[in-house]
């Protein structure tokens, strides 16, 4: 059975009279020892979707679908499941690591916080002895646990937040762009760590990210976002090398490796926006910005489909993909 498993996943806030409609019919899976990756621009979703994991969307947002970690539907459980679930069974890694630890706190007291909140038999001693395993786990050493956030480098913190995560011992872990501060050597060895815990500890892991190529390298699967739908779904490597949407290729090629023979063709980035939830236009959401768009594109929306490509594990929703209705 799959940790987390999303079932036709809708969000729409409500917000000045207006639904924005921000998430739209999503169903995905995430195994232990899995990384999956989501992808999209700016708008797309993509925290909005993974916020209904953890129940942390805002009060003005209506969840409907089914969001199943472990086999339980957090839409409907109660909050004091909830909240027993947060930390002990599922966590968050937020983007800006920066930010997020308290500056006058030192870092082993916040790591051990939830630690100590969770676990009723924890004493400060068990904790502190944790936390020293916990900094070593994510490759800092335990007497770090004396620093306050501000004696650390952006790529330490960053590791100080995934150790919190892992404080608690979750099986899932969804990480919201947690590499998008750093420099691109941090970034890499922070991803790194990350894919060495998820394959050491079983863990399933959900890695938000606008670049295709962090999560190409980073995640076995990747779902690719736009306008609050999955338009394409996939092994990483496939959906990265060999895109089936578009999209998906547009994502692509607008973040060039060196020494890729796409850089020639890339162009220097996606024209025009994605659309605003509620202002989506008929047919397929992406037409508008679509070079291949053809008349059915404007008039169908195209349905997220298994590829008939031989060894193709992977969904795609495109009229012009070869998919099988
Ligand atoms: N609290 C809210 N109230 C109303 N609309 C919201 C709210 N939060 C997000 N939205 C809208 O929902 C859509 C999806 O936003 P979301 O933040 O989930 O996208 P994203 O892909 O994660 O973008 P980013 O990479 O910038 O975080 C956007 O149009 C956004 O303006």
């Amino acid at each position: 059975m799959a940790l987390l498993e999303m079932r036709d996943v809708s969000v729409t806030y409500r917000t000045g009279g207006l639904d924005v409609p921000a998430v739209r019919g999503v169903t995905l899976s995430v195994d232990s020892g899995e990384t999956l990756g989501i992808a999209g621009e700016s708008g797309c979703g993509k925290s909005t979707l993974t916020s209904t994991v953890l129940r942390m969307q805002p009060k003005s947002a209506t969840v409907t679908g089914e969001v199943l970690v472990d086999g339980k539907d957090v839409t409907t459980m109660t909050w004091g499941k909830v909240r027993a679930l947060r930390w002990a069974q599922a966590s968050m890694v937020f983007q800006g690591a920066m930010h997020a630890l308290n500056p006058v706190q030192k870092i082993g007291v916040q790591i051990a916080e939830p630690i100590l909140l969770h676990d009723k038999k924890a004493t400060h001693a068990s904790a502190d002895k944790r936390v020293g395993e916990l900094l070593e786990m994510v490759g800092l050493p335990a007497r770090r646990a004396d620093a306050y956030p501000h004696q650390l480098s952006g790529g330490q913190k960053q590791r100080v937040m995934i150790a919190m995560a892992l404080a608690c011992g979750p099986q899932l872990v969804v990480a919201d762009e947690p590499t998008t501060a750093l420099d691109v050597m941090v970034q890499a060895q922070v991803l790194d760590l990350m894919a060495s815990l998820v394959k050491d500890l079983g863990l399933a892991m959900v890695l938000i990210s606008h670049d295709l190529s962090v999560l190409s390298s980073a995640c076995d699967r990747i779902a690719v976002m736009y306008a609050g739908q999955i338009v394409e779904e996939g092994p990483a490597t496939q959906v990265f090398d060999s895109p089936a949407h578009p999209y998906s290729g547009a994502l692509a090629g607008a973040f060039p490796r060196i020494g890729d023979a796409r850089f020639r063709y890339a162009p220097s980035g996606l024209p025009g926006d994605p659309p605003f939830p509620g202002e989506v236009p008929d047919g397929c959401s992406f037409h508008p910005r679509c070079p291949r768009a053809i008349d059915r594109c404007r008039a169908e929306e195209p349905a997220l489909l298994q590829l008939t490509r031989p060894g193709a594990d992977r969904r795609a929703a495109c009229h012009l993909a070869e998919v099988r209705a």
